[in-house]
C-alpha cells in the first residue's frame, strides 16, 4: 500500500483473519497499523496485492459496492469522526437506524443500555464537541459495536481512557467476539495485550513480523456484558 505517488508504507504481508478470531494489532508509531486497518476497512485499495473480505475479493470491487461491504464492519477510528450536530445517544443509533427493522424504541433501549455501560449515563444526550477526549472515544466504541458487526477494527480504541475503562471497553470487545464478531484491536498497549492475551500480530516498518500462528482466541475470562447477549 502507498499513499499517493509516495514510497509504500505496507509491502508483503499476508495473512487471513479466521471467522470469529480476535488479534491484536502492535507495533511503533508509523509502522502501518491504521494503513492496514484502511485496507481492511476498505478505505484504501493496495497498489498491489489482494484483499479478500468475507469471501470476495474487494481489491476491484466496484465503488457502488463498498457501503454494503463496509457495513458488516464496525470501525473505531482513532479521531473517532462522530457527528457533531448529533447526541451521543443518536451517534450510537445509527448503525442500528440505518440497518433498519428494529422498533425506534428498542434502539433507544439497546443504546442507553450501551451507553451506561461505558459510563456515559450522565452525558448521552451531549454532543461531541462539548464531550472529553475519553467520553467521545467510547460514543465511538459503543457506535462501532452496537450492532453487532461481522468484523470489528479498532484503531487504538483505549489510547484515551484511565487503566479500569480500558479494560471495560477491552472487554466490551470480547464480548462482542464471543458473539461471533472477527476483531481486530490496534494498539500500543502491550500490558493490555499480555493481560488480555489474544493473538498478536506485529508491524515493524511496514512489514509484518510476527503473525498469529494460531486460531486468535482470546484466553482470560471477561464480566459478561448483558446487552451483547444474543
Ligand atoms: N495520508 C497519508 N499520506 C501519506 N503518508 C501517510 C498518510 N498516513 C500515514 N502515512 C505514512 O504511512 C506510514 C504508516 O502510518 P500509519 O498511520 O499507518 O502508522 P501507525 O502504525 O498507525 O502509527 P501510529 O501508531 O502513530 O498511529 C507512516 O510513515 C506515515 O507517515
Amino acid at each position: 500500500m502507498r499513499y499517493g505517488m509516495g514510497a509504500e508504507v505496507l509491502q508483503d504481508i499476508s495473512f487471513t483473519l479466521d471467522p470469529g478470531s480476535f488479534h491484536f494489532l502492535t507495533g511503533p508509531s508509523g509502522a502501518g497499523k491504521t494503513s492496514l486497518l484502511k485496507l481492511l476497512y476498505l478505505a484504501h485499495r493496495p497498489s498491489r496485492g489482494l484483499v479478500t473480505m468475507f469471501g470476495d475479493d474487494v481489491t476491484s470491487a466496484p465503488r457502488s459496492a463498498l457501503p454494503r461491504l463496509r457495513r458488516r464492519i464496525g470501525v473505531v477510528f482513532q479521531e473517532y469522526r462522530l457527528l457533531d450536530h448529533m447526541s451521543a445517544i443518536d451517534n450510537v443509533a445509527m448503525p442500528l437506524r440505518i440497518a433498519g427493522g428494529a422498533d425506534e424504541a428498542k434502539i433507544r433501549e439497546h443504546v442507553e443500555e450501551l451507553l451506561i455501560w461505558v459510563g456515559l449515563k450522565d452525558r448521552m444526550h451531549a454532543r461531541p464537541p462539548t464531550l472529553s477526549g475519553g467520553e467521545k472515544q467510547r460514543v465511538a466504541i459503543a457506535r462501532a459495536v452496537i450492532a453487532k458487526p461481522e468484523l470489528l477494527l479498532a484503531d487504538e480504541p483505549t489510547g484515551n481512557v484511565d487503566p479500569d475503562m480500558a479494560r471495560r471497553l477491552m472487554h466490551l470487545f470480547v464480548e462482542l467476539n464471543k458473539l461471533g464478531t472477527t476483531t481486530v484491536v490496534a494498539t500500543h498497549d502491550l500490558e493490555l495485550v499480555e493481560e488480555m492475551g489474544g493473538a498478536v500480530m506485529q508491524l515493524s516498518a511496514g512489514g509484518l513480523t510476527h503473525s498469529p500462528a494460531s486460531e486468535g482466541q482470546i484466553r482470560n475470562p471477561h464480566r459478561p456484558h448483558k446487552g451483547l447477549t444474543p
